[in-house]
């Protein structure tokens, strides 16, 4: 895929992710490995109105190559690129139901998410919560490198993160893991017939 294709595709995914409520305001953030290097979101962008032409580009090393400043949660996409070397995109994002549920004091951090719906096992898997950091803290890479191989975390009181071979896939993951946690929200209290071992095992990635 060119880099002209991937730049596109980046304003398309974060305008339908915006206009979606799926993030808010300058929140939120995306990143795409190229044969060259990495393009990333600006800091302080809106995911709805992403101008092609000024996303940051890296070189493969992580140095400035052009475009607006980078996303200032360069240490949190770099720590899945670094620890999941068949990642090709991440994406960060407030999302109200995954934000919520990393909020919340008495689900399993190893998997914040009991498989109700085949859909979250097969695009997303487990989902640690990693504890909370500031944005853009330095500190996030180390707690993502040690839930690896994780593709998804939920950041403690902030929100999620997924990684996956290309952006579609990204993409569709987080949106999987946005519906599976608002399906945990929405159940709270009620009696859930969750997917037994045998049907997730019959669960493959496609
Ligand atoms: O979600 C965000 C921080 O966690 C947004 O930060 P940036 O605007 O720097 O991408
Ligand atoms: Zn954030």
């Amino acid at each position: 895929m060119s880099e002209a294709t991937i730049r596109a595709a980046m304003v398309k995914w974060g305008r339908s992710m915006f206009e979606r409520g799926l993030t808010s305001g300058s929140s939120g953030n995306i990143s795409v490995k190229l044969d060259d290097g990495y393009l990333f979101t600006p800091t302080n962008s809106c995911l709805g109105f992403l101008e092609a032409d000024r996303l940051s580009k890296l070189d493969a090393a992580g140095a400035p190559v052009s475009g607006d400043p980078p996303t200032k949660e360069l240490p949190l996409h770099f720590a899945f690129y670094e620890s999941r070397p068949e990642a090709g995109a991440v994406v960060h994002l407030h999302s109200t139901h995954a934000t919520a549920v990393s909020c919340l004091k008495d689900v399993d951090p190893a998997n914040a998410l009991l498989p109700m719906t085949p859909y979250v096992v097969m695009r997303v898997g487990q989902v640690p919560v990693v504890p909370y950091t500031r944005p853009g803290s330095s500190e996030v890479a180390a707690l993502i490198k040690e839930t690896a191989p994780s593709a998804a975390v939920l950041l403690g009181n902030h929100g999620p993160v997924v990684s996956a071979s290309d952006l579609d896939r990204a993409v569709f993951a987080i949106e999987e893991l946005e519906e599976a946690a608002r399906l945990s929200i929405v159940t709270r209290g009620l009696h859930v017939r969750y997917l037994d071992a045998d049907a997730i095992a019959a669960l493959r990635p496609s």
